[in-house]
């Protein structure tokens, strides 16, 4: 077909952690939990296969996610395919704060630059971060699920978005606690006031920066840097339970932090101390998910 790439394109993206406590809407951490998709271009029809998370509750037709972000980097390419297959293959949770949506963002338009001749020559990386975080509405989470590890990100005056990554310290791991029921995060941004007292603000710019400088190879900073004034209180009425687990886990030391908008619980561990570890995976709610992650220092990336 005229302008793409024969064949079939696949990707692996990972799950993400967005704000990280006082980073709101700027830092992101990829995890190593990752949801696999591959796509080709057809003579007709959209067929889409979802197994695992979502395969009951998405759409199978254009208003399907990851079919609407391809379709927004076919335009940006100037291209239009007769028709689509697309399987994915799920394993990240949605609407838990563990960046469901802008993995499937991120796959999305990364699938369409690689079934396009020349994609990658036509939309650099940068290019296809701005395109992805114009379709989330804010960059924090397609950054790391698009460049892996930690990233600190933004948007310009001119409306456009940046990441750059950040340095992760090897023993910095994450014990993620996953609630039953789902928080939009549409619904917990609604949350957020339009003000925020000035000494809040301040307090959250000095411990993001604490943050970037914990991550890199001051681990045992976290506690202190993991502190935020900004979003996580504010939403408390839609995820009490993790606002709660959070207090817990920090009266005892533990940086814990609201992953996203939530209402996923995110614990910092020391990657070398196991027994640590089991005893966190331990503190697991009734009916709750515990799952000890890596940092993901990949991207999206073929498989
Ligand atoms: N892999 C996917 N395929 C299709 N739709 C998805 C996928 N992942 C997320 N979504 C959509 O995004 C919603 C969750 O997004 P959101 O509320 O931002 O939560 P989060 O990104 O924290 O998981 C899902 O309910 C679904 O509509
Ligand atoms: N900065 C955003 C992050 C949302 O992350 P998600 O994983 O919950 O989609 C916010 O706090 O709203």
């Amino acid at each position: 077909m005229n302008g793409f790439a024969p064949g079939v394109a696949r990707v692996s993206v990972p799950a993400t952690s967005a704000n990280l406590g006082p980073g709101f809407d700027a830092l992101g951490l990829a995890l190593g939990l990752r949801d696999r998709l591959e796509a080709e271009v057809t003579d007709d029809g959209v067929v889409i296969e979802v197994e695992g998370f979502g395969a009951e509750d998405v759409p199978r037709d254009e208003s399907h996610l990851v079919v609407r972000s391809m379709y927004a980097a076919f335009e940006a390419l100037e291209v239009k395919p007769a028709g689509l297959r697309l399987s994915c293959v799920n394993v990240i949770p949605h609407a838990r704060g563990m960046g469901s949506s802008s993995a499937a963002i991120v796959a999305g338009v990364w699938l369409a630059r690689e079934l396009v001749a020349g994609g990658r020559l036509l939309l650099d990386d940068a290019a296809l971060l701005d395109l992805a975080a114009r379709i989330e509405g804010h960059p924090d989470n397609v950054a790391p699920a698009l460049l892996g590890g930690f990233t600190i990100s933004g948007q310009d005056a001119d409306g456009s978005f940046y990441a750059v990554p950040g340095a992760v310290d090897p023993r910095v791991g994450a014990v993620v606690f996953i609630p039953p029921e789902p928080v939009s995060t549409a619904m917990a941004r609604g949350l957020l006031p339009a003000e925020v007292p000035h000494a809040d603000a301040a307090t959250n710019a000095g411990r993001a920066a604490l943050l970037v400088a914990a991550l890199g190879g001051r681990p045992q900073e976290l506690l202190r840097a993991t502190e935020d004034r900004l979003h996580q209180d504010y939403r408390r009425p839609a995820m009490p339970a993790s606002l709660e687990l959070v207090e817990t886990l920090r009266a005892d030391a533990v940086p814990a932090i609201v992953s996203g908008a939530g209402p996923t619980v995110l614990a910092f561990t020391d990657t070398s101390d196991r027994d640590r570890i089991a005893d966190l995976v331990d503190r697991c709610p009734e009916g709750w998910t515990a799952l000890d992650l890596a940092v993901d220092m990949r991207g999206a990336t073929a498989w």
